[in-house]
């Protein structure tokens, strides 16, 4: 069982449910929306700080531990494309009960480019309140919260703390790539001014193909590391040369040797290079391909940590061909083996491809082997 699975609570005063006195309600009046919460407390007040924040009893602390974290894809009704709540709450308890660490709503699985900014917040709202509900409230959320301006992504991290998240999951800006990448101190002062600013600490995203190449060097996220309210980092750039920097850099930089709590978290980005992190000194993964094989994913870090090497290795081949055609396939190949497979998933939303049924076919194969691993655990 999960150790987040937290029925009985051992916080008396948390209750399940979304209680951030969140309403859907549009981007323009989001940020004066009413929360409920003493003003001395609240992420919209100038008086804000993250100390504050803790503690507030509106809030519940959610450690980021080493593990496996999931990035949740979003799912829409056949038809309208309107957020398919049920599928959203449904998928995240099933992860849930699988095992793993933490979810991550909005992530490049989830769509958030394609989603408004009330929609983001329905889906983490929905997400935190299906957790909640079924006894796993302990159960961290990170919250994608890229976006081009400073502003924005301020916001963003903003109303992912109203709707419920924990942790925010932030890409360096890159539509001005040009112009930023030269001066790496623009991308500084850019995750320093969002870090301060966010109520809830970051994690870096480094994922070049998302953003027009920009690659974060070691250099610079050590740097950013030091930044108090900076926790962790998503390298999808599948550097393990640059994750084994950044884990030993931040490890000495580290007020604690806890290995099971450190205080910068270092995960890799892609679950095919699992356990090829884990030798680099990282501590798990935030990866896609959870969302087909939540078990495989994490019996693969199991075995590797318990020193049952050659396991883990044949465990990671097939998690790593899996992981193979969810890179190829992306959002629209793993909703088709999802949909294959498990009965759910649908299709992204529009303007992305509907699969033919001969694509369908082929990327429901592609999992096969992975979800014959999976069902055997
Ligand atoms: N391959 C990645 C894509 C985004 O980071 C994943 O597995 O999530």
């Amino acid at each position: 069982m999960s150790p987040h699975n937290d029925a009985p609570s051992p916080t008396g005063s948390f209750t399940t449910g979304f209680n951030r006195s969140f309403r859907p309600t549009t981007s323009s009046n989001l940020m004066t929306a009413h929360l409920g919460v003493d003003e001395a407390h609240s992420p919209l007040s100038s008086s804000y700080s993250s100390s504050s924040l803790d503690d507030s009893p509106f809030h519940m602390t959610r450690p980021l531990v080493p593990g496996v974290y999931v990035p949740t894809m979003c799912f829409f009704e056949e038809g309208t494309e309107d957020i398919d709540t049920a599928t959203v709450a449904r998928h995240a308890v099933r992860l849930a009960r699988a095992g793993v660490t933490g979810l991550a709503t909005q992530g490049s699985n989830g769509e958030a480019v394609h989603l408004t900014h009330s929609e983001r917040q329905l889906v983490t709202a929905t997400t935190r309140k299906a957790l909640n509900d079924a006894g796993f409230s302990r159960m961290p959320i990170v919250v994608g919260c890229g976006a081009q301006s400073t502003r924005e992504t301020i916001q963003y991290c903003r109303e992912a703390w109203e709707a419920g998240g924990d942790y925010a999951l932030v890409l360096p800006p890159a539509y001005y790539a040009p112009l930023l990448a030269p001066a790496c101190e623009s991308v500084i002062e850019f995750f320093h001014a969002v870090a301060d600013a966010s109520p809830i600490p970051i994690i870096i995203y480094n994922y070049p193909g998302a953003v027009n190449g920009m690659d974060l060097s070691s250099d610079v996220i050590v740097k950013l590391a030091q930044h108090t309210n900076i926790v962790g980092v998503k390298l999808t750039c599948g550097n393990t040369g640059k994750m084994n920097r950044v884990a030993a850099a931040t490890r000495k930089l580290s007020k604690h040797h806890d290995s099971s709590n450190p205080d910068f978290l270092v995960l890799a980005g892609s679950a095919d290079f699992s356990i090829q992190a884990l030798v680099a000194g990282g501590h798990g993964i935030l990866a896609g391909l959870a969302n087909i094989a939540p078990k495989a994913c994490i019996k693969t870090i199991e075995l590797y940590n318990q020193g049952k090497v050659a396991e883990a290795q044949e465990m990671q081949d097939i998690v790593a061909q899996g992981d193979w055609t969810a890179i190829q396939g992306g959002v629209v190949g793993v909703k088709a083996g999802m949909q294959g497979w498990m009965g759910y998933g649908g299709v992204g939303r529009s303007p992305l491809p509907r699969p033919t049924s001969e694509q369908s076919r082929k990327w429901k194969e592609g999992f096969r082997e992975l979800v014959m691993l999976e069902k055997s655990l």
